[in-house]
């Protein structure tokens, strides 16, 4: 294979940090791709014409997207999987059986193999569960959040993901509920069986979306103690906002001084849930380079960006990872 495990890669290079690509659902909105739709940033991936036809518009937009990341310096690129379990693509689409939905990851996770080459690193994106019920910024789980079956909500796009090798990692990301993230926690090798991440959904004042301290996060996670799974490779936070995002790192680093962490923090703009608009960062307290250092410093080993953030931000974001890091 072209590319080592990211494990021993991580492992065998410990001044390396490598970086991710952008928001790639927000990008897609940008370069002209109506994501309005429940299954999201999937949606370009559902129609017949994108498989079939060489030259589809969208085809050449999520080319373009990817050819743009990898020009600006990103290292490991995700596909673009977040809303797309097995029950929000059965629910929203043609697609009803598994049969079919493993040709529709399939399909998927070979295009983006093949937009980016076999040399960078791949992650199969898996969003949270409350992705499909519009919950992961708010952590509302309902009144029983530890009843949920997070299992078998994720199992379809798990096994697909854990047997296919153009995957290098796996991402759970945005997760905003301590139950969410105790039961990830929970499953062992013979579940979770190559590289994982977990991504905290984490509000501006410090605390998951559902109101759990850092020290809550960092207790379960201690509790767990050498049963954690070996995958486990990284937590950190996605799509927080960027001006707390580095005061949250640090406070993660603080309960957590061993863990190798992952940033990737939205753009600050806000979105406006009722207009439907983003608004702009009207304090952007920070810069990239700023931001960048102080992750490093508190043991980030993978950097990028979330939602609104484009292939400009990468490339302040490569250019502050080749100053503060030993790549
Ligand atoms: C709501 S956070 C979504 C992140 C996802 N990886 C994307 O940008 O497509
Ligand atoms: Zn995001």
């Amino acid at each position: 294979m072209a590319r080592p495990s990211i494990k021993e890669y991580l492992a065998s290079n410990p001044g390396k940090v490598l970086v991710l690509d952008g928001g790639q659902g927000t990008e897609l909105e940008n370069r002209g791709i109506d994501v309005a739709n429940p299954v999201w940033s999937t949606v370009p991936f559902i129609s017949d014409s994108f498989w079939s036809d060489q030259s589809s518009k969208d085809r050449q937009i999520v080319k373009g997207m990817f050819n743009d990341f990898l020009a600006a310096g990103a290292e490991i690129l995700m596909t673009t999987t977040y809303q797309t379990s097995f029950k929000s693509v059965s629910e929203n689409t043609p697609i009803k059986t598994v049969e079919e939905y493993n040709v529709l990851l399939n399909h998927i996770v070979q295009f983006s193999r093949d937009c980016i080459g076999e040399e960078k690193f791949l992650i199969g994106c898996i969003g949270p569960w409350g992705a499909h019920v519009c919950a992961e910024f708010n952590g509302d789980y309902g009144e029983h959040p530890e009843k949920i079956d997070y299992y078998n909500y994720f199992k379809p796009q798990l096994d697909n993901f854990f047997q296919n090798d153009n995957l290098d990692l796996i991402a759970f990301e945005t997760i905003p509920n301590i139950h969410e993230l105790r039961a990830i926690l929970s499953w062992d090798e013979s579940i979770l069986s190559k590289p994982f991440y977990i991504g905290l959904s984490v509000h501006e004042n410090g605390l998951l979306r559902d109101g759990s301290t850092m020290i809550d996060v960092a207790e379960l996670i201690k509790s767990i103690g050498d049963k954690i799974n070996p995958n486990l490779l990284l937590l950190g936070i996605n799509c927080v906002s960027f001006n707390h995002s580095a005061d949250i790192m640090e406070s993660i680093h603080k309960q957590l001084p061993n863990m190798p962490l992952i940033a990737y923090p939205n753009s600050g703009e806000v979105y406006d849930t009722v207009k439907k608009i983003w608004l702009p960062n009207s304090h952007p307290t920070f810069t990239w380079d700023a931001v960048v250092k102080r992750y490093i410093e508190a043991g980030a080993r993978i950097i990028g960006g979330c939602c609104r953030t484009s292939p400009d931000d990468i490339k302040q974001i490569t250019n502050a990872v080749k100053k503060y890091s030993n790549n």
